[in-house]
């Protein structure tokens, strides 16, 4: 079951003194409180004795206002504005094309990351408000990749938690997060955010007891208690009770944090999860890398020697390669084997005659294989 790390705040990295950066990209539905959550975690950050600040990216480049300082702004890059004039595009395309061209600079990001990532504790990426624009884009993929395959990395999946009671828009949400977390194969924190208008609770009761999520979907009220006219469970109902035994599996595989951006409450809790996130990127995430890279590797392998078979193969059975009327006959004797002691040993198609050629450019050695030694070729000046 989902564990939801309230008791583990004293496990904080803080005082560890061994650095070792590890990335939060978060991610999260427009309006959940992404942003304000980025916040949060840096003024905490910058709270703690000793302060750790960390290193924030902000990849939104249609943000108005941002509450706290980015060491990197896709909005110093890119005007997304001028991205929408430039190629006609309305507000979303112009975001998603603004990202696309950021990604062919990251890089240069990823080498100031690798750059900073000893002396931080803490990298830190804001992604757009449209979800979808980083998670199913091109882009998205190659910028947490990148930033995976380089340091620990975590992705905080932040909930609009006042928004989340019905039991039908929770399942959509935990759907959505299942699809990034299968996409990312990253370790994963659910981060249930406004705590201070809507307590968590019945989010980790939900996911840690089966049944309690059953009843509330049959509740009067949900969309999946409609029966059909002979009182039959309609579709729907059906969808929805499948669909809540998979993410039964699902929330095996996550933390669950309540917190509140605004106040500041179980800020310590999420940066627990963090720590533990942490383990599971090293223990999970990196033998994965390893392995898809092993394959990687030897499809790699195996393409080379395919080609190169494939290039001797056509070399050999290039009907010109000897000039026309002279095909290669793989029956033929080889002409080396068969002379005996006192034939004549070179053919005339095989070398060259040295007297033909420029006297400085070789020393005839061919008479000398074989024990043939005794033959007196003249030798160039
Ligand atoms: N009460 C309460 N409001 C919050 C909290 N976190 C964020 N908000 C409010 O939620 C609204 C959206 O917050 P943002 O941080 O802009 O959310 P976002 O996900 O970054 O928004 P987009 O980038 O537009 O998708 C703002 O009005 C915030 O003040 C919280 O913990 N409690």
């Amino acid at each position: 079951m989902a564990s939801s790390s309230t008791s583990t705040a004293s496990q904080t990295p803080l005082a560890s003194t061994d650095k070792e950066a590890i990335c939060i990209i978060t991610i999260g539905m427009a309006g959940s409180g992404k942003t304000t959550f980025v916040q949060r975690i840096n003024s905490y950050l910058h709270s703690q004795s000793p302060p750790s600040p960390p290193y924030i990216l902000n990849l939104d480049p249609a943000v108005s206002h941002l509450p706290f300082d980015a060491n990197i702004d896709i909005r110093d890059t890119i005007d997304y504005k001028q991205v929408m004039k430039q190629y006609h595009l309305g507000p979303n395309g112009g975001i998603l094309t603004a990202l696309n061209l950021f990604t062919t600079k990251f890089e240069q990001v990823l080498g100031l990351i690798e750059k900073r990532s000893k002396s931080l504790d803490y990298v830190i990426l804001d992604t757009p408000g449209q979800i979808e624009i980083f998670t199913w884009s091109a882009s998205g993929s190659i910028i947490t990749d990148a930033v995976a395959s380089s340091i620990p990395t975590v992705v905080a999946y932040v909930i609009d938690t006042p928004r989340t009671t019905s039991p039908a828009t929770f399942m959509s949400n935990m759907l959505y997060a299942c699809s990034i977390l299968y996409k990312t194969k990253l370790p994963f924190i659910l981060v249930f955010n406004k705590t201070d208008v809507q307590s968590h609770d019945f989010a980790i009761e939900w996911m840690q007891d089966f049944e309690a999520f059953q009843a509330a979907l049959s509740s009067r009220d949900t969309p999946g208690n409609a029966v059909d006219s002979e009182g039959e469970p309609t579709y729907m109902n059906s969808l929805m009770n499948s669909m809540s035994l998979v993410l039964d599996e699902f929330y095996k595989h996550l933390k669950a944090v309540g917190v509140s951006s605004l106040t500041g409450d179980g800020i310590p809790d999420f940066f627990a999860a963090v720590e533990e996130a942490r383990k599971e990127y090293h223990e999970s995430y990196v033998p994965e890398l390893k392995r898809i890279a092993a394959i990687r590797e030897k499809k790699l392998k195996a393409k080379k020697e395919d080609s190169l078979n494939r290039a001797l193969k056509d070399m050999q059975v290039d009907p010109n390669i000897r000039g026309p009327g002279d095909k290669w006959d793989p029956t033929a004797v080889d002409e080396d084997e068969e002379y005996g002691e006192d034939d004549e040993y070179v053919g005339e198609d095989d070398i060259a005659d040295p007297a033909d050629v420029p006297s400085s450019s070789f020393i005839d050695l061919t008479k000398a294989r074989k024990g043939r030694d005794a033959v007196n070729w003249p030798r160039p000046a």
